[in-house]
């Protein structure tokens, strides 16, 4: 496997008894790009990044995350293990290398959440300074706070600090900003953007559109067990090429419009039939929602 690729994946299949998760999927993911996964409830998004995490075993098909097969690390605890990690290539070494965002760590009511990010800090051979990494995730004025107090969305920033505390070189992020407010999900995108361009590999998984198109590079989208399509979110599914519908005002104030693949011309023909300005002139593209929602058939 090359250097530059984190994540190789061929012919992956999961089936739980007669339920086919994953079909025969092929992924590749580049080291140091966002990778957003798309799909909707049921697609085997978590079961192939739970594969991919070295958390669930698969039935068939190839299996390379940064040079190893997860499957060898199924296990395999890092957290809670007092051994430091061996050889660059065993398993719970491995495991120091990914960070991984589960949802809800929950178990830590009692203990503030400047002391659960140090006691996560503690499994890691080369961990970040605690208060840094609370102060990335917006944490520093709950620092002293018990975990149980914490409101939703700053639960979630406490499970983002405790996936990047190990300094991971591969992030898996799971539907990371739900419950987060306009504001704490705009502050999050930056600090994936710092990660990112800090060299972090990072794959998420989202039920958000616009989430996708803000921080991935490409995005693929799982439909059935399969991956469907890989494309920067600006081509998915040929939205360049995809007709620009034109809406305008009537003199009686009807709105009409007309599907164009050159709005442009039809633009000017307006504006010569309206003698200049024209009434209520919107020119749109399908969305990467219309375009997704066509991908998986349910439009
Ligand atoms: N442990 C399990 N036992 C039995 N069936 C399972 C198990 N985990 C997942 N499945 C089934 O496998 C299929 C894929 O589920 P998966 O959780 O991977 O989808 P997903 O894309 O992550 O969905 P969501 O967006 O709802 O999280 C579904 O039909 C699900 O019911």
């Amino acid at each position: 496997m090359s250097d530059e690729v984190a994540i190789h994946v061929r012919g992956l299949r999961k089936a739980y008894g007669d339920t086919v998760a994953v079909a025969g999927l092929d992924l590749d993911v580049r080291r140091g790009e966002v990778f957003a996964l798309l799909g909707p409830n049921g697609a085997g998004k978590t079961t192939t990044v739970e594969i991919l995490e070295g958390y669930r075993n698969r039935d068939a098909g190839e299996v390379r995350v940064l040079d190893l097969d997860p499957e060898l690390a199924l296990g395999s605890r890092l957290r809670g293990s007092t051994q430091p990690p061996r050889a660059p290539g065993h398993p719970r070494s491995w495991r120091a290398r990914v960070g991984i965002v589960l949802q809800g760590t929950g178990e830590f009511d009692e203990l503030t959440v400047a002391e659960v990010v140090r006691h996560f800090a503690g499994f890691y051979p080369d961990a970040e300074d605690p208060d840094k990494v609370i102060e990335r995730v917006g944490l520093t004025a709950k620092a002293r706070a018990r975990t149980h107090t914490l409101s939703g969305g700053q639960k979630r920033r406490l499970d983002v600090a405790l996936g990047i505390v190990g300094r991971p070189e591969l992030l898996f992020l799971d539907e990371p900003t739900t419950g987060f407010d306009p504001e704490a999900r705009h502050e999050f995108w930056e600090l994936i953007r710092d990660l990112s361009a800090a060299g972090t590999t990072i794959v998420l998984t989202t039920h958000y559109l616009d989430e996708a198109e803000a921080l991935a590079d490409r995005v693929g989208v799982i439909a059935g067990g399969r991956l469907v399509e890989v494309a920067t979110p600006d081509r998915l599914g040929n939205r360049q090429e995809a007709q620009a519908t034109v809406s305008w005002r009537t003199p009686d104030g009807r709105v009409e419009s007309a599907e164009s693949a050159t709005p442009t011309a039809l633009v000017a023909e307006l504006a010569a039939r309206f003698g200049g300005e024209v009434p209520g002139l919107t020119v749109t593209r399908p969305t990467l929602e219309d375009i997704y929602l066509r991908m998986i058939g349910q439009r």
